[in-house]
């Protein structure tokens, strides 16, 4: 199949548990949860959403018309100069949108995993997680259908209209909240870090990519 992919760089992963983990980052086209057009956002079922992933014209994006083609782009990027450190080499890559599963298949899988990469997810939780993600982070969004229930990571945008805690019954190996961006930022981060401090399940997720300045 050919992939629709907005932009693939090389930068430190800002958020949840692997926060600070040199990545590359694979930028699907497209959601299913919101079009992406600024005059569709108060009517989408993600309305916070702080992604520009429509179309293929970003840095280094494009249409690939194989699962090779797109696994050796990403490999492009990791800077050749560090392979092989501790042993071994460090290439991960962080698959993510808009909505990645609506397009990560088994043969992209496969190919990424050939190039020589862990592979992590960023999804939503409303479509099934093919087998051999080795990381997935899973981030619901409320009003939508929520069926992924296990994973590594499970990174809620709080506030929402749930109670976090209602999640902690999941398969999951790390709970995260992360202060919803926006208009309300500063209201968020303080709500986050009481809704933290009450219940300590839940760790804080900064996006520190954005708190540094860099992709
Ligand atoms: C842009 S999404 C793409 C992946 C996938 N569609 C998802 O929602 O998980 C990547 C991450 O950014 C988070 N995110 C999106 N908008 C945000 C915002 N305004 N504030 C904080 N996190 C946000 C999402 O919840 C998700 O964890
Ligand atoms: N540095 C960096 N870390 C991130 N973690 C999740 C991101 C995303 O947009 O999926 C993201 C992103 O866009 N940049
Ligand atoms: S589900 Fe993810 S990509 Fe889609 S609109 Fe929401 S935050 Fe953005
Ligand atoms: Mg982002």
């Amino acid at each position: 199949m050919a992939y629709s992919v907005k932009e693939i760089f090389y930068t430190l992963q800002g958020e949840g548990a692997n926060a600070g983990r040199p990545s590359v980052f694979c930028r699907f086209a497209g959601c299913n949860l919101w079009t992406g057009r600024e005059e569709d956002r108060a009517s989408a079922i993600c309305k916070f959403c702080d992604t520009d992933f429509i179309g293929t014209d970003g840095d280094g994006g494009g249409k690939f018309a194989t699962a090779r083609e797109l696994a050796q782009a990403v490999a492009a990027r990791w800077p050749a100069s560090t392979e092989s450190q501790r042993g071994k080499s460090q290439r991960f890559v962080v698959c993510t949108g808009g909505e990645p599963l609506l397009q990560l298949d088994a043969a992209l899988i496969a190919a990424l995993h050939e190039e020589g990469f862990v592979i992590a997810v960023e999804t939503n939780g409303t479509v099934a997680v093919p087998d051999g993600i080795d990381w997935v982070c899973v981030s619901p969004k409320i009003g939508s259908k929520f069926i992924v229930e296990r994973g590594q990571e499970l990174k809620l945008v709080y506030p929402q209209e749930v109670d976090p805690d209602d999640f902690l019954k999941l398969d999951f190996e790390n709970f995260y909240l992360q202060p919803k961006d926006g208009p309300d930022a500063a209201a968020s981060l303080a709500a986050t870090i009481d809704y933290c401090r009450a219940h300590p399940a839940w760790r804080l997720s900064l996006q520190t990519h954005k708190i540094i300045g860099i992709r």
